[in-house]
């Protein structure tokens, strides 16, 4: 198995060049992160460029935290924020040549917020395609996110649907997945046609994979037997150093 550092969380003490040199000494394969746009391209590619790693992903701005926003393209009105979000997210993956973004809903809900969703996701994903990056939704759980727009695979799956554009993917977070609808290792077959990217933490601690209700030892086999090509996010919550967390790291490398 081959695994991602999302550095959003794991290293976060650290400055990104520094997390990915870290992800790159304990052994990961790739990183991705959420919202790097304060750090120089260049700084971030250089790290990239050294230690042979790629950012897999990267997030839209989330808008106004200070007013608790957190994303904004389901927020009917907002339509030229959603969009100035996403060329810059597309902007920056260019740079440092990151393959997938994550297009951040909002907190939302109703028929103007589904079609506002839609139309900025066909405008992402109409962006996004001449550099063949693809575009990523993720159902956040609702304790952590309560009033998210999307919080279900099966939502997520119609918007798919309904957008119909070949690069909208859906990122399967297995931490919200399991505290929302559960049943992890049907939903990962029977969704892998669109899924973009995988990602775990423990549940419902949102820690290493090595405790909690879910058996994560189980879970990867899924994923390898199902053929998963590319590593799967370490999201998860180091509550302190993240070296002294990767003992299931170090266990599955044998
Ligand atoms: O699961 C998460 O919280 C992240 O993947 C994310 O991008 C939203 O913050
Ligand atoms: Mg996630």
């Amino acid at each position: 198995m081959k695994f991602s550092a999302n550095l959003g969380f794991l290293w976060a003490d650290r400055p990104l060049p520094d997390a990915i040199r870290a992800a790159k000494a304990a052994g990961f394969d790739a990183v991705e992160c959420h919202w790097p746009y304060e750090v120089p391209v260049e700084e971030v590619s250089a790290a990239l460029a050294e230690t042979g790693l790629r950012m897999l992903g990267l997030n839209t701005v989330r808008g106004n935290t200070a007013k608790g926003e957190n994303g904004l393209s389901a927020l009917p009105g907002r339509e030229d924020d959603a969009r100035a979000a996403i060329d810059q997210a597309i902007a920056y993956a260019v740079a440092i040549d990151t393959p997938s973004i994550h297009v951040m809903a909002g907190f939302a809900t109703g028929d103007a917020a589904s079609e506002a969703f839609r139309a900025n996701l066909s405008y992402a994903c109409a962006q996004a395609a001449p550099h063949g990056i693809s575009i990523l939704i993720e159902p956040l759980n609702r304790y952590d996110a309560p009033g998210y727009f999307l919080t279900t695979t099966e939502q997520a799956r119609e918007i798919i649907a309904r957008v119909g554009a070949p690069n909208l993917k859906l990122m399967f977070d297995c931490y919200h997945v399991q505290l929302m609808e559960g049943d992890l290792t049907h939903r990962l077959r029977a969704l892998q046609p669109v899924i973009g990217h995988i990602q775990f933490a423990s549940v419902p601690d949102r820690a290493a994979p090595d405790r909690g209700e879910v058996n994560y030892a189980h879970v990867f086999g899924v994923v390898r037997d199902m053929g998963w090509p590319t590593p799967l996010g370490a999201e998860y919550k180091p509550g302190g150093d993240t070296d002294a967390t990767l003992g299931w790291l170090k266990d599955l490398r044998g």
